[in-house]
């Protein structure tokens, strides 16, 4: 492990500083020196360091202004200062100002390698945190400008290491399950599946042989043994979206299988442990559905160990501008069309827009345009004759009654196999219709079958 911090070690004492810095190369740490602070500024701009070890106590620039320096302007490195026993409360002084710790002359000199040790260790793992965060922004739009919704993408990183289980709040389509695989990913299950469930698509009856899967013959239509998704789930992720839609009647065994990790197949009496996180996501009130003994309290509390709360698009229109963009190269790249810039009457359109259907319908109204384009330049002109927020219903004002409700249906049906990832028996269910009038009405109304984002 020792071997790949690059030290910087300061100190006017050349005896000492020669030979501590036997010992650190000894160690496998790479240390130049310098004899005082001037010459260690120098060589600060010069070269790359990861810790500067620094007496405190030289002439000219002294350890604290050598501090001063480094943390205003080489805030990534780490500085740990070295003191005599005499002058410890100089040390504390330098912690207070931002060093990582301190190191007494006279004690074993493997004590700081040991603190060296513990910031490598430290060091690596916030690299890996770093090259974590920046693989997942490619996949979603996971950085923000707005403070509200940063401190929501930090909160998230943070309990992604826990394994404690969690309750996205927020509206429709302001990003619960993308949020939720962002805390997979970042979690230590991130080779593990991520299995969400929506517990709206199913009937009371389905979503119990959905959760719970059940034995060849336990009822009728049961003619194979199915596996659950909880049982699917297991040394991964569960996702429960739409939690405040389970019945009732179903909440109190849920609970006990959250609380006790152990399930049993329908028709079958063995209980088995499943070893899971639990996610869970409504953009229902919660509180008020307990007031109205709609939810569980005790279930409430077992699923909400964590809270995040996802603030509407509308109140991070900070981020508007660049969700534009990272949606418009994303729908381009898939169409294998191209688009240079959007004009600026429609930029105002699209950034004064207030987006009830949050970050789903921004998607769905750029996919829109992207299909719709003709030229490389996107202007409001070009879009005149669509309505583009059509999935925002209503703005036009003259339609008939017949158009509005086409429109409507539409984009319910486009909604249903998004949330249901495309699947086309699943939607139909949830639709209440056939899987073939489903086809019907998908060829109607010209709706792609893909899936755009998983
Ligand atoms: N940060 C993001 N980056 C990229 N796409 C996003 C982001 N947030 C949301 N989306 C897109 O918006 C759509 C809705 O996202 P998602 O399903 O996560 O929302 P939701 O809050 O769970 O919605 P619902 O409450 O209706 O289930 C998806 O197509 C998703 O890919």
């Amino acid at each position: 492990m020792a071997g790949r911090l690059r030290l910087l070690l300061v100190d006017d004492e050349e005896e000492y500083r020669n030979l501590l810095q036997i010992i650190l190369e000894r160690s496998g740490y790479t240390t130049d020196t310098a004899e005082n602070g001037k010459l260690a500024i120098q060589m600060l701009s010069e070269y790359d360091y990861d810790v500067v070890l620094t007496d405190m106590r030289m002439n000219g620039i002294d350890g604290l202004q050598l501090l001063d320096y480094i943390g205003n302007l080489h805030k990534d490195i780490k500085c740990i200062v070295i003191t005599a026993y005499a002058s410890v409360e100089n040390a504390v002084e330098a912690m207070k100002k931002g060093a990582f710790s301190y190191f007494i002359k006279s004690n074993d000199p493997q004590e700081l390698v040991l603190n060296l040790h513990n910031l490598e260790k430290m060091k690596n793992l916030s690299d890996q945190n770093t090259m974590l965060k920046n693989s997942l922004t490619k996949d979603n739009f996971m950085e923000s400008q707005s403070p509200e919704f940063q401190k929501v993408l930090d909160y998230a990183f943070k309990v992604a290491k826990t394994n404690a289980n969690v309750l996205i709040l927020g509206e429709s389509g302001v990003g619960k399950e993308v949020l939720a695989r962002y805390i997979h990913k970042c979690s230590e299950r991130r080779d593990e599946i991520f299995m969400p469930v929506n517990c709206h698509s199913f009937s009371d009856a389905l979503l119990e042989a959905e959760l719970y899967g059940y034995e060849k013959g336990s009822f009728t239509g049961a003619q194979e043994k199915r596996i659950g998704r909880f049982e699917a789930s297991d040394k991964g992720t569960l996702f429960l979206d739409e939690i405040g839609e389970i019945p009732l009647l179903n909440q109190s065994k849920i609970l006990r299988n959250i609380e006790h990790k152990e399930i049993e197949r329908i028709g079958s009496n063995k209980s088995f442990k499943i070893d899971f996180r639990l996610i869970c996501a409504t953009n229902k009130n919660l509180d008020a559905e307990i007031k109205n003994k709609n939810f569980r309290e005790d279930l409430y509390y077992r699923i909400s160990t964590f809270i995040i709360e996802i603030p509407p698009l509308r109140e991070r229109k900070e981020d508007l501008r660049a969700m534009i963009s990272y949606f418009t190269e994303k729908a381009c790249a898939e169409l294998k069309k191209r688009v240079i810039s959007f004009d600026d009457p429609l930029m105002d359109v699209l950034l004064n827009y207030d987006y009830p259907g949050n970050v789903r319908e921004l998607k769905n109204i750029i996919e829109r345009m992207v299909v719709l384009a003709e030229k490389e330049k996107f202007t409001l002109q070009d879009f005149s004759q669509y309505d583009i927020f059509s999935s925002s219903l209503f703005i036009a004002g003259s339609e008939s009654l017949r158009d509005v409700r086409e429109k409507a249906e539409r984009y319910h049906i486009m909604r249903m196999l998004e949330k249901n990832q495309y699947n086309i028996e699943q939607t139909a269910l949830v639709l209440q219709i056939t899987s073939r009038q489903l086809y019907n009405k998908m060829h109607q109304y010209n709706i792609r079958f893909s899936k755009t984002n998983s």
